[in-house]
């Protein structure tokens, strides 16, 4: 794919997108990036569907990622390697979506599928805080030091619940501690792109499902996941911007103490976990995939170091959330122009021309993450219209 950014959608002239009515009676907007058309369509209500013709020919593509539903049209638009996708008429936050076409995900994923990949990813406003990936051998007490995060913020923080092969041991719950899987569904979902990052640990398979860090991220909360070192690895090379944080036991006795009382495993897990933890805590302080390390001798003493980390340290309650917003909404007639990393939407008829504001200014400059999961850093002002009356946009 060629360097420059190609911006060729149905109507340049006015550097608009809005979507034209196929002969089905879909809406589809058609974007050319080099040798490559993508028709992106949708009937109102199913899920939005994507078609890829190179050099005039159509190919099969592999759409990965959770993909959107269609509403009452759209617009396309050009960025580097991704689509922007605006939605007409759709709530304020499912109006904003990417459909990623050449980032390093998609390469990453042709090459190994060995065909033309697609991916879906949703548009969120604004930076969430990062999140937050704890690791450490078994019995060294992550699961402890996050319960008692999650007890003491419980609005901020949000655990990212794995997938696992494992047996649930007698206190666990689906669905809370983890969603205990077959080994065979697990392997499909992967294969299906629906993981983050997934790893073979003390020989069951665990793994991040994208949908558990969304989940979280939806909720407006910080996501802790309790993932291995391999999975760590993953994560730090993937699009996913994280705080990597490793827990390290006083010594070996005191783990192979804290793993026997706690009394969850059998003698031949137990001996396995403590052969596993020798490896993992070297790769842990070498690595450098951590960013902090954290020896958990004195629980207490821990949780704090561990909020100091996370910049919590004397916080009783959380810190306020910053003020909302204005919300975004997409009315059905606008027309969309691209100038530099500003995406302008001039509204033709909504409430905000009503005040004279029908212009909305999408900053796309610091665009974060992305798929699988995500795409942060989107920002929008809501700006007056010109006063001479034009209403063709701003060039
Ligand atoms: N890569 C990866 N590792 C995970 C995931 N969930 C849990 N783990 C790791 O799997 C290991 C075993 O977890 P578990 O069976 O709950 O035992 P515990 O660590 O002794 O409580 C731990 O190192 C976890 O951090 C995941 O989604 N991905
Ligand atoms: N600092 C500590 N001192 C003594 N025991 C601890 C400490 N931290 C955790 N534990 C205990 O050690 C056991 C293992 O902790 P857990 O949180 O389950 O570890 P992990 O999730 O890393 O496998 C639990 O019984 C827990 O109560």
């Amino acid at each position: 794919m060629g360097e420059a950014p190609v911006f060729i959608v149905q109507d340049l002239q006015k550097g608009s997108s809005n979507g034209l009515e196929s002969k089905s009676g879909a809406l589809e907007t058609a974007t050319i990036v080099g040798d490559k058309k993508f028709v992106i369509g949708g009937t109102e209500g199913e899920t939005f569907s994507v078609k890829v013709q190179i050099l005039g020919e159509w190919v099969n593509v592999v759409e990965l990622g959770t993909k959107p539903i269609s509403c009452n049209g759209h617009s396309a638009v050009l960025l580097k390697d991704r689509i922007l996708i605006l939605k007409k008429n759709s709530k304020p936050d499912d109006c904003i979506w990417f459909l990623e076409v050449d980032t390093q995900y998609v390469r990453m994923q042709k090459k190994l599928l060995g065909t033309e990949v697609v991916a879906w990813s949703k548009g969120v406003m604004g930076n969430a805080e990062k999140p937050v990936i704890i690791s450490g051998p078994s019995g060294v007490g992550k699961g402890t030091l996050i319960s008692m995060l999650m007890k003491e913020f419980p609005s901020m923080f949000g655990f990212s619940v794995s997938h696992t092969t494992r047996a649930p041991r007698s206190m666990e719950k689906d669905g809370v501690h983890y969603h205990f899987t077959q080994k065979s569904v697990m392997e499909k979902e992967i294969k299906d792109g629906k993981f983050l990052e997934f790893a073979s640990v003390h020989g069951n398979l665990y793994g991040t499902s994208v949908e558990a860090v969304e989940l979280v991220s939806d909720a407006g909360k910080r996501c802790i996941l309790d993932i291995d070192v391999q999975g760590a690895r993953s994560v730090r090379a993937s699009s996913l911007e994280a705080m990597f944080i490793f827990v390290c036991p006083p010594s070996m006795e005191e783990l192979e103490k804290r793993l026997r009382d706690r009394g969850t495993e059998t003698e031949e897990q137990v001996l396995k976990r403590l052969r596993n933890a020798q490896n993992e805590i070297e790769q842990g302080k070498s690595s450098g995939i951590f960013d902090h390390i954290l020896y958990n001798d004195k629980l207490e003493e821990c949780y704090v170091s561990l909020k100091k980390l996370l910049g919590l340290h004397g916080c009783v309650t959380p810190p306020p959330k910053s003020a909302p917003k204005e919300i975004i909404k997409i009315p059905k007639d606008h027309s969309v122009s691209k100038i530099d990393d500003k995406i302008i939407i001039n509204c033709i008829s909504s409430e905000l021309q009503k005040e004279s504001k029908n212009l909305i200014m999408l900053d796309v400059f610091s665009l974060k993450g992305g798929a699988p999961g995500r795409t942060r850093g989107l920002d929008f002002k809501v700006i007056d219209s010109f006063s001479n009356g034009n209403r063709n946009g701003p060039m």
